[in-house]
C-alpha cells in the first residue's frame, strides 16, 4: 500500500507554472505510518501531456482545494450548484462549465467535493451529471464523505461509461485544505490513483490506497465517528469543569500537555470556552458522518453505543439551528439539556 514516486515532479509537468514550493527538492518525506509518502526526485517526465482537471462542488473544502490546483498552474474547470462560488476561482484563472456533464466532457480527470450521499449521487449520476460526460480514458475522483454503498453506486455508473473511478475522501478540515495538508483515503481503480497522485499531492500531505471501492469511505467514517465522539466527550468535560468551579480554559491547557492531547482540542477549545464556533466543519456534516458510521457498524453487527449517544447530541444541536455552525457547537446541546 506504500505509494509515491516523482509525483511532485509529475505535478510540475501537468501544472507548468507550479510554484516554487511545489517544485522538486531533494527531500524525502515519509509519512509516519509508512503507508504513504512523497518522494521528490530529479527524474524527467517532459513527455507527459497536460491534464485538464475538473472540480465539482466549491464549498468550504472544494474551494480551497480547487484553488490550490489553480495556484499550482493546473488547467482547472469548475462547476458549483450556486454559480457565484465559482467566480473567485474564475478570477484566479479557472474555466467554467454550466453542468457537471460538461465539466466531465471537457476534462481528463474530474474531482467532486459534495455535501453528502444525496448530492454526490445527483452530481455524479443525475440529469446532466458527470457520468453523462464520461467516456473511456477519463477519470472521476469523488472526494466527498459518503457511505460505501453510495460510492459503489457512483462507481457503477461511472465505470459503465468506460471511465475510471476512485473514491478519495479526505481527513483534515478547512485550514488543512487551504494549506494543501489533507490526508486522502483512496480506494478504487489503481491506475487512476497513480494518475491523480500528483494532484492529491498538491492538495494533501499524504495519501493511502486502501483497495476496493468502499474501503476509503469506511476508513473516513471510522475516523470521523471517533472524532465526533471525542468532541462530545470534550464538550461534556468543559461544561462539567465550569459547573464545579474550574476554569475551562485551564482544562484545555491541562489536556494539551497530557496523554489525551489532540490538535482538535487545542484548536477548538479556546473558542468553545467563549461559546464561539466559527465554521470549519459544519455540524450537519459531522452528524451525517455519525449517521453513516452507525449504518456501517450496523451492517457488520458492531456495537457502537458511544457513537450512538454522540449522534443523538448532534441531532439535538441541529434541532436548535446549529447545522451550519462548526461541529464544536454541539456543546450548546448540552447547555440546553442542563437548563431543562
Ligand atoms: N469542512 C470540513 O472540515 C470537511 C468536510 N468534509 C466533507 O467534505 C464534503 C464537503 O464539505 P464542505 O465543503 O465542508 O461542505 P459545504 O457545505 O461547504 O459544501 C457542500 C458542497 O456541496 C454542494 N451541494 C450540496 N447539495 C447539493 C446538491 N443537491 N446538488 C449539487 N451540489 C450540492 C454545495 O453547493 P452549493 O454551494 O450550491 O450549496 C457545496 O458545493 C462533505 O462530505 C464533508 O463531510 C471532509 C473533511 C473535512
Ligand atoms: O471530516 C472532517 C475532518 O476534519 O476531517
Amino acid at each position: 500500500m506504500v505509494r509515491g514516486a516523482n509525483h511532485t515532479l509529475m505535478a510540475a509537468t501537468f501544472c507548468p507554472s507550479l510554484p516554487q514550493h511545489f517544485k522538486p527538492t531533494p527531500i524525502i518525506k515519509f509519512h509516519k505510518s509508512s503507508f504513504s509518502f512523497k518522494v521528490f526526485s530529479s527524474q524527467s517526465s517532459k513527455d507527459e501531456v497536460p491534464t485538464r482537471v475538473g472540480f465539482l462542488g466549491l464549498g468550504i473544502m472544494g474551494s480551497p482545494m480547487a484553488q490550490n490546483l489553480i495556484k499550482a498552474g493546473c488547467d482547472v474547470t469548475v462547476w458549483n450548484r450556486t454559480k457565484s462560488k465559482c467566480d473567485p476561482l474564475i478570477d484566479l484563472g479557472a474555466k467554467y462549465k454550466p453542468s457537471p456533464a460538461e465539466v466531465a466532457a471537457s476534462c481528463d480527470v474530474t474531482f467532486a467535493m459534495l455535501a453528502d450521499p444525496e448530492s454526490a449521487m445527483v452530481v455524479a449520476c443525475g440529469e446532466d451529471g458527470a457520468a453523462s460526460g464520461m467516456s473511456p480514458g477519463k477519470g472521476y475522483v469523488d472526494v466527498s464523505t459518503v457511505d460505501g454503498p453510495t460510492s459503489k453506486l457512483i462507481n457503477g455508473q461511472i465505470t459503465e461509461t468506460g471511465a475510471l473511478f476512485l473514491e478519495a475522501p479526505v481527513s483534515g478540515s478547512k485550514k488543512p485544505a487551504e494549506d494543501g495538508q489533507l490526508i486522502f483515503l483512496t480506494a478504487g481503480d489503481k491506475s487512476l490513483y497513480e494518475k491523480v497522485a500528483p494532484y492529491l499531492d498538491i492538495m494533501g500531505k499524504s495519501r493511502f490506497y486502501l483497495g476496493d471501492v468502499g474501503n476509503g469511505a469506511a476508513m473516513k467514517l471510522v475516523v470521523n465517528m471517533i472524532m465526533g465522539s471525542m468532541m462530545t466527550s470534550f464538550a461534556e468535560g468543559l461544561l462539567l469543569s465550569e459547573k464545579v468551579g474550574l476554569d475551562p480554559s485551564v482544562v484545555v491547557e491541562v489536556i494539551s500537555q497530557g496523554a489525551i492531547s489532540a490538535p482538535m482540542f487545542s484548536l477548538k477549545g479556546p473558542a468553545m470556552v467563549q461559546s464561539k464556533y466559527p465554521t470549519a466543519f459544519p455540524l450537519k456534516h459531522q452528524q451525517k458522518d455519525m449517521r453513516l458510521a452507525l449504518g456501517l457498524a450496523e451492517s457488520v453487527s458492531q456495537s457502537t453505543p458511544i457513537a450512538a449517544a454522540a449522534n443523538e447530541l448532534y441531532k439535538v444541536a441541529k434541532s436548535h439551528g446549529l447545522s451550519d455552525s462548526d461541529f464544536s457547537a454541539v456543546i450548546e446541546a448540552l447547555k440546553v439539556k442542563l437548563k431543562d
